[in-house]
């Protein structure tokens, strides 16, 4: 359930990776916001820049070969020229990151219950004795039913859901205001998924924190997400509300991303989906609409010259123009819809 109340305001953000001496935008102009109590998810196939996005926003690049550019607007804060001794204290105080791989994230050779004191001692005036109370208490919040031997333990001791909750229980140690988690539950198995998408959505109703929810998954966006916002090739395509993106996708990639779920209803049926992948980022058409060279048979003239995203109802948008136009090619040359 969302407020109003604006968390965090991204515009015009451009994230490039310097490449034999040229700078590629992998996240190129985009603009989005989060709201208090919101999860808001990032969708779009691998390559599309949403890691890209979530590192931007919590400053985790090689300064030497990425340029930000374009505002991360918090508490007033422009978060992309914020200078590393600044940001360290946003970092985990006021922004958590949760990451897709729990066992790159942790370190192999601290204690589990050393590590997440670690950021209480760095971010926070408590004593040895409250750290140390706190770090129970954060393990048992995350659903570990022992937290006092947990803490006591090494990482590669832990299943990776277990490590995935001490990851979160490490997110959420200060009480940040926003939480982004990179592909949370990739790692894990079917089962083990669902209790750390419940857990995300309990927290976040405990906290109020805002979530920024980044995945390929749309099972896992209709399971948790508020607002969904679709990315392909650096850019947004299309964000709504997320029972209206459900009944309403628009634009073609998302049609052809929802298209590419098997329905257990329609065994008979062929899926429509679009062939072709992610331009690479050396390769990414820089004008015109990014999406039309993988829907030929609409002709150029139903593209925008240069898109903008359309607000077709509230909270629903789109970018250029095609999508008005647009029907699944069918084997015959025909139209599909
Ligand atoms: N450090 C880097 N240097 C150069 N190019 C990079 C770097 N990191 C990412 N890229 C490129 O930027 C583009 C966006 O990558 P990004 O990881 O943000 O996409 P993604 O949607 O998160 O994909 P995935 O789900 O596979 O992580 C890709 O073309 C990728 O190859």
């Amino acid at each position: 359930m969302s407020s109003t109340e604006q968390l965090l305001s991204i515009n015009n953000l451009h994230t490039g990776f310097r490449i034999k001496d040229t700078y590629f935008d992998a996240v190129d102009g985009v603009s989005i916001s989060l709201k208090k109590n919101e999860i808001l998810a990032i969708v779009g196939e691998s390559g599309c820049g949403k890691s890209t996005l979530a590192t931007s926003i919590i400053g985790l690049h090689d300064h030497n070969k990425t340029r930000v550019e374009g505002e991360i607007i918090y508490k007033g804060i422009n978060l992309a020229v914020l200078d590393e001794e600044k940001f360290n204290k946003v970092r985990g105080e006021e922004i958590g990151m949760i990451f897709q791989d729990p066992l790159s994230a942790l370190n192999p050779l601290m204690r589990i219950g050393d590590q997440i004191e670690e950021g209480l001692a760095f971010h926070t005036k408590m004593s040895k004795e409250e750290r140390d109370k706190r770090v129970l208490e954060l393990l048992t919040q995350v659903g570990i039913s022992n937290p006092t031997r947990i803490a006591k333990q090494f990482p590669h001791q832990l299943s990776g859901g277990m490590r995935q909750r001490v990851i979160i229980a490490i997110a959420i140690s200060c009480k940040p205001n926003i939480i982004i988690a990179d592909e949370p539950t990739t790692a894990l198995d079917v089962t083990i998924q669902a209790q750390i998408l419940d857990l995300l959505k309990d927290l976040q109703a405990e906290t109020g924190s805002g979530i920024i929810l980044i995945t390929h998954d749309l099972g896992v966006v209709a399971e948790v997400a508020d607002r969904v916002a679709v990315m392909y090739a650096g850019q947004i395509i299309e964000e709504a509300p997320v029972e209206e993106l459900f009944a309403n996708p628009l634009h073609p990639y998302t049609r052809s991303l929802f298209n590419s779920i098997p329905q257990m209803n329609s065994e008979n049926e062929k899926l429509q989906v679009i062939r072709g992948i992610v331009p690479s980022l050396t390769n990414l058409p820089r004008t015109g609409c990014r999406f039309s060279a993988r829907i030929p048979w609409i002709s150029e003239k139903m593209h925008e010259e240069n898109p903008s995203m359309h607000e077709v109802s509230p909270g629903h948008l789109v970018r250029c123009t095609c999508w008005q136009h647009f029907h699944f090619e069918s084997e015959e040359g025909g139209i599909a819809r």
